[in-house]
């Protein structure tokens, strides 16, 4: 190979960028990481995870679904032995998981299958179960979703008849619908499974109840006699979720003992006699919950390192405006390419603290469930289901516009933005489809409002909605751009958009004859309201963040740029609903729109101290683009090398296929 392969230029650029970073970005690290022992553990477990060659992932994009599960179990596998060799805690373990980076069966036997248990399961049951999960005597996944039916939970037609005579449920899938389809782990790796089903006693339907089934022999992994079970093929791309074994599931009359229903809500008796234990019934969605909150911290771990990749390659790319010796531009320079990674670099901000503060919320709901106080759960199951569905919609689009943002090599898999997005995309649907979720949140705000109508204040994240009348008819007062640089201006403005969408929605529903139709003919609307609530949560909760101290020096003020950044760009995103609901004039918007782009100078500066401040390894990043050291061009030339097409000179198909047409076209033009 002729010619000088080496480019000073990248990592010139990032060494200038990081000399001029105004804030201490070791500092900001331990904002990032939730404190300085997090950050310590954090480091440990990542740099573990980097340098230990099972769980290399370069190869990945290149490999097909069988061979990327197989690899997946290699992986989870090597994780349970490093687990119990360095007694590591639940939480190391987690992180482990999180490092390791790949969608796998693991994620659901730990993430639901005993979650699930543990909600709902009997103490007598956890006893019997957890011990065997948790020593992974037994791979669990947690099969809910069927061919016909997922969102509609109720909807939901696999049976567990129970048959007094042997003291059994009998499982059974009575039609093609009925076929368990997606659950993470069925496919190939679950021994067992909580099975969702009709609990049928004594010819009455009691709706669905959750059940714990054997599936496969834990002798020879074979399925058991009457389960068909399999996985249900490639999706999206190649790499990002095939990772898992995504699985299909069918009973045919299988017998399980009548102790393997979960029993904390409901009991069957050996006589059949079906009887309540007093527990709230939306305690059997609580798996559910549990891993929405999940995604919602995961959202700005995904969304970190995608803004991670495209900023430093922002800053190494130039294009036009040289000459003279002079460089070309960094693209980082132009206005419109800060326009839009810099609202995704401050919602990454925006999405973890609202990720720490929903950890606290969920962790006091569970400490209230261990004394039977069920008054939060409604709000936790809006919160839950509102800030998965924005963050995930919102890490999933930025993902893309990371990968457009960083032009031509964006779509090469070895930007690592590909894989990535095919890996995170799904997050939209799982958990629930986000616009379902969207609706669930409608559904809270009507009846919060609904309690304001009778004189009761709604509490928690709905509390806002109590000054509903002031904040319908009293309208910004913004005169002046820099009145915008104001927690209580945004966050009033805010809590006004969504308080008017809200009422406005209520009042149409008010008025109608059939409040399910109304719901239905108006769901658009109230989408977009359940959108401004969840909104309102996440600035109010990142308001509330900047309230506390921070390490370091710059830290606090580059934080709070960041804030109004993350702000004002929604406010000037979603103009349409602050202008139609009265609360803006277009002059204070366009004095918002000054503002934020005051702000993103203020950010130009420090935006690779602000990703490099997330601590993302290369290992984690898996990026060429992303390279700590900027290094680009001479790698992304030596990985081409390193592709499998370029083992040979001359391509396979040259012989059966190219050359026959090149010959006979030769042939044909001497002629
Ligand atoms: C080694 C270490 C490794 C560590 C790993 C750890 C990692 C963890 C992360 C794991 C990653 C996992 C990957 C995820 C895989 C995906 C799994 C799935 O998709 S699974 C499949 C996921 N599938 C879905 O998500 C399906 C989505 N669909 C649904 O959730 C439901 O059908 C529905 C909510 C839409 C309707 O429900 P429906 O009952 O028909 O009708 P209504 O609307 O009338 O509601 C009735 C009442 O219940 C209330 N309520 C409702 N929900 C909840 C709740 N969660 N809570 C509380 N309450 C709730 C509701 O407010 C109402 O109250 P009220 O008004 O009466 O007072
Ligand atoms: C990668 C992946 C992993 C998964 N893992 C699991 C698992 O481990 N276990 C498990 O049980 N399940 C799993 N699932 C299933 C998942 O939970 C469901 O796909 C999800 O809940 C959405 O349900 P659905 O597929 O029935 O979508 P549908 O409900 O069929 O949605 C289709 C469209 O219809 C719209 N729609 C539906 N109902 C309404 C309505 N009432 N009003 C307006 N619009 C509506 C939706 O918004 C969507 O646009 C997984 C799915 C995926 C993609």
């Amino acid at each position: 190979m002729a010619g000088d392969l080496t480019d000073p230029m990248g990592p010139n650029a990032l060494r200038e960028e990081r000399s001029k970073v105004e804030f201490d970005v070791e500092a900001m690290k331990v904002v990032w990481a939730g404190g300085v022992e997090e950050k310590n553990i954090q480091d440990r477990i990542k740099t573990l995870v980097a340098n230990d060659p099972v769980f290399d992932k370069k190869s990945r994009p290149g490999l097909d679904h069988k061979t990327l599960v197989k690899l997946s179990m290699k992986k989870a596998a090597h994780a349970f032995k490093l687990f119990q060799e360095q007694n590591m805690t639940e939480h190391e373990a987690t992180l482990v998981r999180y490092y390791v980076d790949e969608p796998g069966f693991a994620d659901l036997h730990w993430g639901m299958f005993i979650p699930a248990i543990k909600g709902q399961g009997t103490e007598e049951q956890q006893k019997k179960w957890l011990p065997l999960a948790q020593k992974m005597s037994i791979i669990g996944c947690y099969a809910q979703t069927e061919l016909g039916h997922g969102s509609n939970v109720q909807g939901l037609e696999t049976e567990a008849v129970f048959d007094p005579s042997a003291d059994e449920f009998v499982l059974h899938s009575p039609s093609l619908t009925s076929t368990k389809w997606w659950p993470g782990g069925l496919g190939k790796a679950s021994t067992h499974a909580v099975v969702y089903a009709r609990l049928i006693t004594d010819g009455k339907d009691y709706g669905v109840h959750a059940f714990i089934a054997q599936i496969r022999s834990l002798e020879d992994h074979h399925p058991l006699p009457g389960v068909t079970v399999g996985d249900i093929g490639v999706k999206f791309s190649n790499g990002g979720y095939n990772t898992m074994d995504n699985g299909l599931l069918r009973f045919d009359h299988v017998r399980i003992p009548r102790e393997n229903l979960l029993m904390r809500l409901a009991t069957v008796t050996k006589e059949g006699k079906y009887v309540k234990s007093g527990y709230p019934k939306q305690l059997g969605y609580g798996a559910m919950v549990s891993v929405r909150a999940h995604i919602i911290n995961d959202a700005s771990d995904f969304l970190s390192r995608a803004v991670t990749i495209a900023t430093r390659y922002s800053a190494v790319r130039r294009q036009f405006g040289g000459g003279d010796g002079k460089p070309e531009i960094q693209v980082i320079d132009y206005k419109s390419q800060q326009s839009r990674l810099f609202p995704i670099l401050a919602s990454s901000y925006a999405f973890r603290f609202v990720g720490e503060w929903m950890t606290t919320l969920y962790d006091d709901v569970m400490a209230r469930l261990q004394v039977n106080d069920f008054t939060t759960l409604p709000e936790v199951h809006a919160c839950t289901a509102g800030l998965k569905s924005i963050c995930t919609s919102y890490t999933a689009k930025s993902i893309e516009e990371c990968r457009i943002l960083c032009g031509g090599h964006g779509y090469l898999c070895s930007s690592g933005l590909p894989e990535l997005y095919g890996a995170y995309v799904p997050s939209c649907t799982y958990e629930g489809d986000n616009t379902i979720l969207l609706f669930q949140v409608a559904r809270y705000l009507i009846k919060s409002l609904s309690q304001v109508g009778g004189g009761k204040n709604p509490t928690g994240t709905a509390a806002y909605l109590g000054n509903i009348r002031r904040l319908a008819t009293e309208n910004c007062r913004v005169k002046q751009g820099a009145e915008w640089l104001n927690y209580q201006t945004v966050l009033e403005a805010f809590q006004a958009r969504a308080a008017r969408l809200s009422g406005a929605c209520a009042l149409k529903l008010n008025k109608a004859p059939d409040l399910e139709a109304a719901f239905e003919e108006y769901s658009t609307d109230m989408g977009e309201a359940a959108q401004a609530h969840c909104q309102v949560i996440i600035v109010d909760k990142f308001a509330e963040k900047m309230k506390s101290e921070f390490p370091g020096k710059g830290t606090k003020d580059i934080l709070e740029v960041l804030f109004f950044v993350y702000s004002l760009d929604l406010i000037t995103r979603h103009a349409a609903e602050f202008l139609s609901t009265g609360y803006l004039t277009s002059e204070q918007l366009a004095l918002a729109k000054d503002q934020l782009r005051a702000c993103f100078r203020k950010v130009r500066p420090n935006a690779v101290g602000l990703v490099d401040a997330f601590g993302h390894t290369d290992h984690y990043l898996g990026s060429i683009l992303g390279r700590y050291d900027g290094d680009v061009y001479p790698n992304l030339y030596k990985a081409a090398w390193e592709e499998p097409l370029n083992d040979t000179v001359v391509a396979e198909g040259y012989e059966p296929y190219l050359r026959p047409i090149l010959k006979h076209q030769l042939r044909q033009s001497k002629l």
